[in-house]
């Protein structure tokens, strides 16, 4: 009986933990000299949960990811990762936090002179200070985790598939074990059936380890396949927010032509079958 209510009571629990806002973005304003990209933008991102980040090209995604990561300075609004409003972090709480995301750079972006292992322990070195010998274990788990064979380690990126360099550096993204991991076009480049693997590994990283995904996408399989909510990009804010029914559904124009042009419905159409 103890254990069935230990077993309800954690139910309850990873349930709420689930809800919980880890990204809050609100008011959010950026701009470039007299150029506006983005203005009074709200999103939210939840723990456990996939949310595909799309909008038309220039539509300033990359601008809002950077934004975010503090690569880029706002003009107004309030960035809250973990319930810390980012203006207001003391220089260490601003370094936990950088220790809690994870990023998948647009093309892998591995360093080209360094071999897997080190790639993955380039975090390690940046934030920690641990025994080569347990460097090199935890890096050989992240590579295992990511289903690379554990031959890979020692080889250089330009040794690698495009399959392998995406989960090298997603292997990287994971090093610092963090809470949420931010993949920009994460599937750009690869075949098909590349890319539909990858998804289905960061799917069962969510399932599996809770990972909470911010991906930035043009990937409509992505989209149909993996993500539980869609955040559209457009004038400059969030224009559509939603489950995919939710996107199907939309009147909005370029939501419209997105999700309901010919592409998108024979996925939809594979997705019920
Ligand atoms: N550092 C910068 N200085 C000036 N303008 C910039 C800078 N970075 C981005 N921009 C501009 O911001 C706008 C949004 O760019 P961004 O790269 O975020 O678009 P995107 O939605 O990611 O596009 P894509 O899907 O093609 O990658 C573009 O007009 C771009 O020229």
């Amino acid at each position: 009986m103890a254990n069935r209510t230990q077993t309800i009571e954690a139910e309850s629990q990873s349930q709420d933990a689930r809800g919980e806002v880890l990204l809050s973005v609100r008011d959010l304003t950026v701009a470039f000299g007299d150029k506006v990209i983005l203005e009074d933008l709200d999103l939210d991102i939840r723990r456990g949960e996939i949310l595909g980040f799309v909008g038309a090209s220039g539509a300033g995604k990359s601008v809002l990811l950077r934004t975010v990561l503090g690569l880029i300075r706002k003009q107004s609004g309030t960035i809250e990762l973990f319930g810390v409003d980012l203006e207001q972090a003391s220089e260490e709480e601003r370094l936990r936090i950088d220790m809690r995301l994870g990023m998948l750079f647009q093309h892998g972006a591995l360093f080209s002179a360094l071999t897997v292992l080190e790639n993955v322990q380039v975090p390690m070195r940046e934030y920690l200070d641990l025994p080569k010998q347990l460097m090199d274990e935890l890096a050989m788990l992240k590579i295992e985790l990511v289903g690379l064979p554990p031959d890979a380690a020692r080889k250089f990126p330009s040794e690698l598939s495009g399959g392998m360099i995406k989960r090298a550096a997603l292997a990287r993204a994971l090093a610092l074990d963090p809470d949420i991991v931010f993949l920009d076009e994460p599937t750009s480049g690869l075949d098909p059936i590349g890319a539909a693997e990858f998804d289905e590994l960061v799917g069962k990283m969510r399932d599996t380890m809770g990972l909470t995904v911010y991906m930035v996408t043009h990937d409509l399989d992505s989209l149909f396949s993996v993500c539980d909510r869609v955040a559209v990009l457009g004038n400059k804010k969030v224009l559509v927010e939603g489950t995919i029914e939710d996107m199907l559904k939309s009147e909005e124009p370029w939501v419209r032509s997105y999700f309901r042009g010919k592409r998108a419905r024979q996925l939809d159409l594979a997705a019920r079958a």
